[in-house]
């Protein structure tokens, strides 16, 4: 029997949303993974310290009982954040990081910065403490291709950025190009980026072929094959730069299967095991543990989790339910279009 044992993993990009669908959604993050970086594009959005620490109570509450789960929280940045309220939110260890969503770029960013200038005060105080900016890195400018606005946002927004404040140090969130994974690469410090699992699985024909499929509508959306080998190749290759943030984003299934549906995959549940799969594919078991417990911790500056968990291949496909049941609704669970095998004992 195969089995690989590995410190327990950790989920450095995440959305728990709140009320009925937090409380259907953190189980599955808090039985499988000690902490998480919590997005704070709730509605209305994570702004200043005294919201996060509300909405770290309303989780910690929702923890199921016997599960220990920490969740860091981030501020969501507009053209109004406060400079001394997120360093005070540093100071007291409540924020891990804050967020750059451009308006209009996502899930609940309408209220995001429109102009950079704008957050500079607030970027030049994070640069001089330290204190680092995850960033959804697309632009929104209607005549770039939906499929280009990441490699975009890197020439136009990002590097430009990085010249002017070199010490501020930034998160680039769910990578998805060829091009955002070889600027990291080519980076000189200051620089790294979170993966997903479904990028890692899903090219944009799963979105498209055979008729639409809303259930593997996310943003940034999934590009093509070259990109996600791209991906595959990062994070298989132990390089501390790139480590997991599932983006597992749950959105109740009438707002997935409609005229306009909403952007977003729910990962939580089965990301590990579809994590093994992918890494066994590439004959990379042994940088599963830099990629989801390791790399992390370490561009975050936080310990390394004492526990163990135990990934098992069993002999017969695991059952994750298709959809969970949540208070706000049913959330359909991404399909990896393949039979898992790989289990955690429990
Ligand atoms: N990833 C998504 O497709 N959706 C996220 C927002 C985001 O991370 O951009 C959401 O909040 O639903
Ligand atoms: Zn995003
Ligand atoms: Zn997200």
């Amino acid at each position: 029997m195969q089995s690989i044992t590995i410190r327990r993993p950790d989920d450095w990009h995440l959305h728990l949303r709140d009320g009925a669908m937090l409380e259907g959604v953190i189980g599955d993050t808090s039985r499988d993974f000690a902490r998480a970086i919590v997005m704070p594009n709730l509605v209305p959005p994570v702004v200043t310290v005294a919201d996060a620490e509300a909405y770290r109570g309303r989780i910690m509450a929702a923890v199921p009982k016997g599960d220990k789960f920490q969740p860091l929280m981030t501020l969501y940045l507009t053209e109004d954040t406060n400079a001394d309220d997120i360093e005070a939110g540093k100071t007291s260890g409540l924020i891990t990081a804050v967020k750059l969503y451009p308006a209009g770029a996502t899930t609940n960013s309408h209220g995001g910065v429109r102009d950079i200038e704008k957050a500079m005060p607030v970027l030049e105080r994070m640069a001089r403490i330290g204190l680092p900016l995850c960033v959804h890195g697309e632009v929104t400018t209607p005549g770039v291709d939906i499929f280009d606005r990441e490699a975009v946002f890197i020439e136009t927004v990002l590097d430009p950025l990085r010249k002017r404040l070199p010490e501020l140090k930034v998160t680039m969130e769910h990578v998805t190009t060829k091009d955002g994974i070889d600027y990291i690469k080519s980076a000189k410090g200051n620089l790294a980026g979170s993966i997903t699992t479904h990028h890692l699985i899903i090219n944009r024909n799963a979105i498209l072929v055979g008729g639409i499929r809303p259930h593997y509508y996310c943003l940034p959306v999934a590009k093509r094959e070259n990109h996600r080998l791209a991906l595959r190749a990062a994070a298989t290759s132990g390089d501390p730069r790139f480590f997991l943030g599932t983006d597992s984003a749950p959105h109740i299934d009438p707002l997935k299967e409609c005229a306009c549906g909403c952007a977003g995959i729910y990962t939580s549940i089965n990301t590990m095991s579809c994590l093994a799969h992918v890494f066994e594919q590439e004959n990379a078991l042994d940088k599963l543990e830099a990629f989801a417990s390791l790399n992390g911790p370490a561009w975050y500056g936080l310990p390394l989790n004492e526990e163990r968990i135990t990934l098992v291949k069993r002999d017969n496909p695991l059952n994750f339910p298709s959809k969970v049941e949540t208070g706000a609704g049913l959330v359909t669970v991404f399909d990896p279009m393949f039979p898992l095998y790989w289990d955690i004992a429990r």
